[in-house]
């Protein structure tokens, strides 16, 4: 059972919202004139991870009273119960395992009262002898020529984990083409089918309930594309495999279940990158780099479980979260990689972070009171500086950033890497001290201004500061590495759901719209008026039924 308890009812809550309002007249340059131990003592590292926590707006106070918070909402008991097998996942009676698919250590993890891991290790065997067909070129297609490109057809959970991945680490990429198609847009499909061979092409059915709309309407326009290429239906166990959960649904749809990647229910959707979903990233990186991507998240597991909350990067990434999203009202949190190859990193967590805590009932079914998940965003630097850094500077919100970047580049090209690094640590320290009035003034003095033209210019070029940063410094970015700092984000999202007292593992608020999607759908096979609905849906339906 996970603890039920209304965080701001707490002890610590209330003397944190009495602390927010001296820590909120109080200047991160300030904080940092006034201590020079604040670097060694407000960050951490995990193996090859540095976490600087010290760019926030927190004393040594509000650390301890986050740290308070997190043991009176009873946080290790809920760590136990996610690790334990317990069905934490209550709305759907499902516990959640995802950290069984990387349990690299293979002690048993029980599910009613069955351990789990004979069969994630048999899926695991499973997906290295097929990679290693795949790869190596023994895995023949219909006409005996080896396979060369690889398309994912899945979406959401299904599709962000594994493109973020094998972008993250294309650095490790073999001869293998990897596609990925998801939206339902034909477009998506088309486009990448044309510059295909169906003798040579794999496509992977990624679909955990195997039901989404989406992908089957993507998987059956495959299929139909590889019969009309010159596959015939005997060939299509060479060419399609599918992962899911659901064996009937495989069944149904003719793949061979000889070529079905299984995995449970306890996986849930977006958590789902470590399972047979993670097949794509297999394939594109090999089987060995796949098992590395796991252990890193293995370290990190072992971490989040045993570390003490003040050395514990996901605790105290989450607590520094809450400080923002729950007493100075902040909305978003920015994730901004300095690393090209994780341009997909923050699309990732969007999923991660919003369709987990995006969620206004608490464990009790009532309506919260107080701001749950943040709006996740953001863009790779140094392209976000040129776009909507303008906004974190000088705007009239503020927007806590996480910043990421590899010391070691794996493409050490001239100064590149130096000149990307120089702005990472630029920026950081930019937010935080901004530029004063008089330090403005100097400025346009040395430019040769005039008094009257350094008046009027001045408050336009002053930047307030204070502005919140993580930075988070990765030795460098290889699947271990991005193993553990994909877990450390998930086990941070895990901890904030804790603290709200929200169920961060179901979903159901995307449902709405499918069923919706479901109803209107047949109304737009023919060409009637509709008068169902609403009159802006009835006018947009008949005006698109006017033009199509
Ligand atoms: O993997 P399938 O079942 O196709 O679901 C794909 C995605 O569907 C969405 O509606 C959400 O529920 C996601 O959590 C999920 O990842």
């Amino acid at each position: 059972m996970l603890p039920n308890i209304d965080f701001t009812t707490t002890q610590s809550y209330k003397y944190l919202a009495d602390h927010y309002i001296d820590v909120v007249s109080e200047s991160l340059k300030g904080l940092f004139d006034s201590d020079n131990e604040r670097f060694a003592k407000f960050s951490v590292q995990f193996e090859d991870i540095l976490l600087d926590y010290s760019k926030n707006r927190v004393t040594d106070q509000t650390i301890a009273l986050l740290l308070q918070l997190a043991k009176e909402c009873r946080l290790n008991d809920a760590i136990h119960a996610m690790f334990s097998g317990e069905v934490i996942n209550a709305t759907e009676g499902r516990p959640v395992l995802h950290v069984a698919l990387r349990n690299r250590s293979n002690t048993p993890i029980l599910v009613d009262g069955k351990d789990v891991m004979p069969d994630v290790n048999k899926v695991l065997q499973h997906m290295k002898e097929f990679s290693e067909a795949i790869i190596s070129g023994s895995w023949k297609g219909y006409t005996g020529k080896p396979i060369t490109d690889v398309v994912n057809i899945g979406i959401g959970g299904s599709d962000l984990g594994p493109v973020m991945v094998t972008e993250a680490l294309k650095s490790y990429k073999n001869h293998l083409n990897l596609h990925f198609v998801s939206n339902v847009d034909g477009t998506h499909i088309a486009e990448t089918l044309k510059g295909l061979n169906a003798e040579t092409t794999l496509f992977l059915i990624a679909s955990k309930t195997f039901t989404t709309q989406e992908t089957m309407a993507n998987a059956h326009s495959a299929r139909d594309w590889f019969i009309k290429s010159g596959g015939k239906d005997e060939d299509v166990a060479k060419h399609f495999a599918a992962l899911s959960t659901n064996a009937d649904g495989v069944g149904k749809f003719g793949i061979d279940t000889k070529n079905m990647f299984e995995f449970w229910d306890w996986v849930g959707g977006r958590y789902s990158l470590w399972s047979a979903i993670g097949l794509s990233i297999a394939l594109s990186i090999g089987f060995e780099n796949f098992t590395e991507l796991l252990a890193g998240a293995h370290a990190m597991d072992n971490h989040f479980k045993t570390a003490e909350p003040e050395q514990n990067l996901p605790t105290i990434l989450a607590l520094v979260g809450i400080w923002y999203n729950n007493f100075f009202e902040a909305e978003t949190n920015a994730i901004l990689p300095y690393d090209q190859y994780m341009h997909r990193f923050a699309a990732y967590f969007q999923q991660g972070d919003m369709e987990s805590n995006g969620k206004h009932v608490d464990r009790n079914g009532n309506h919260v009171e107080y701001s749950t998940g943040p709006i996740i965003w953001g863009e790779p630097g140094t392209n976000g500086q040129h776009a909507f850094y303008q906004l974190i500077h000088q705007g009239t919100k503020l927007i806590p950033c996480d910043f990421i970047a590899p010391a070691q580049s794996h493409n050490p090209l001239g100064e590149h890497h130096t000149m990307l690094l120089s702005n990472f640590f630029a920026q950081t320290e930019a937010l935080m001290n901004g530029k004063s009035h008089e330090e403005v003034v100097a400025e346009l003095k040395a430019a040769g201004k005039s008094p009257e033209e350094i008046e009027k210019l001045a408050p336009f070029k002053e930047f307030e500061g204070n502005r919140p940063t993580n930075s988070i410094l990765v030795k460098k970015i290889t699947p271990h590495s991005l193993g553990s700092l994909i877990a450390m984000y998930e086990h941070k999202i895990f901890v904030q759901g804790i603290i709200w007292n929200i169920y961060s593992f179901d979903q159901w608020g995307v449902e709405l719209g499918k069923q919706l999607a479901g109803k209107i759908l047949p109304e737009l096979r023919n060409n009637d008026e509709i008068k169902s609905h609403d009159s802006s849906t009835n006018g947009l339906i008949n005006k698109y039924k006017a033009w199509r």
